[in-house]
């Protein structure tokens, strides 16, 4: 099983008493593929039905059993080993590209990039994407290595950036692979296990903004309704 934990902005739904902040469901995290709990604050309404915007937590779930096109990580045993099945590119896996060369397969039909000075087509690729094909569509024509590294990517994922090689960019340095060696206990274990925790993405003011001020406000508001609430009259 893979857990890939999120955390982003959200927004949670709740009900409450006297002010209209709760604890509801919310969404979060990139992509907005899954829904996370969600902790909101907000004006209230009425008898207290509220809305408000928060952080959105959440865990999403996949089998452990992901085949990536043409890979299989957990089939061809031979002894203790696993088989990495790499497909014969198009283009020669030795052949050089200019970024500009690279700049010109942009599309969702043709989507190349560089990682590490190598050059992919990940053209095939863009559907079974963990992280969706939007992100790599942002990245296509470009050298994305500091965006793949800055997520953190796992072993798999770094295995899998040498199945996509069709080529090395020119003037880079490129590290030599054995396709054998490539497969390591990660993939051997055949669980693919992700924990991508996107530290950064919120900074720690609007993390303060998002929780404690609507809390703030709300507080200050319930106070406020105590204090002039008028005494009922005892005869
Ligand atoms: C060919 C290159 C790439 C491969 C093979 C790849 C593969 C993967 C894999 C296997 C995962 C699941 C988690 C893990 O095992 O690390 C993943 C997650 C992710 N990838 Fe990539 N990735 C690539 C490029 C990129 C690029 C360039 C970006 C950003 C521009 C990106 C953004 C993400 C994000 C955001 C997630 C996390 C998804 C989530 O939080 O649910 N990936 N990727």
């Amino acid at each position: 099983m893979v857990i890939t934990n999120f955390n982003g902005t959200g927004v949670g739904f709740g009900f409450g008493v006297g002010c209209g902040f709760g604890v509801g469901w919310g969404f979060g995290g990139m992509p907005l593929n899954l829904l996370g709990l969600g902790a909101g604050g907000g004006c209230g309404v009425g008898v207290g039905l509220g809305w408000g915007f928060g952080t959105a937590y959440g865990s999403k779930y996949r089998s452990s059993r992901i085949t990536f096109q043409g890979v299989e990580f957990d089939s061809k045993e031979k002894g203790n080993s696993t088989e990495f099945s790499k497909p014969s590119p198009e283009v020669g896996d030795r052949s050089v590209f200019t970024l500009s060369q690279v700049a010109q397969h942009k599309s969702n039909k043709e989507c190349w990039l560089v990682i590490n000075g190598r050059v992919l087509d990940v053209t095939k690729f863009l559907e079974e994407h963990p992280g969706g094909e939007e992100v790599l569509l942002e990245v296509a024509g470009k050298d994305a290595t500091n965006e793949f590294d800055a997520i953190g990517h796992s072993k798999v994922a770094q295995n899998l950036v040498l199945k996509y090689q069709v080529g090395v960019l020119q003037g880079a340095t490129v590290q030599e692979v054995d396709f054998k060696d490539v497969v390591d206990k990660e993939s051997n274990s055949k669980e693919m296990s992700a924990f991508v925790i996107k530290e950064g993405e919120m900074s720690k003011s609007k993390a303060f903004y998002e929780f404690f001020v609507p809390l703030l406000v709300a507080g200050i508001y319930f106070g406020y309704r105590c204090l002039t609430r008028a005494d009922p009259v005892t005869y």
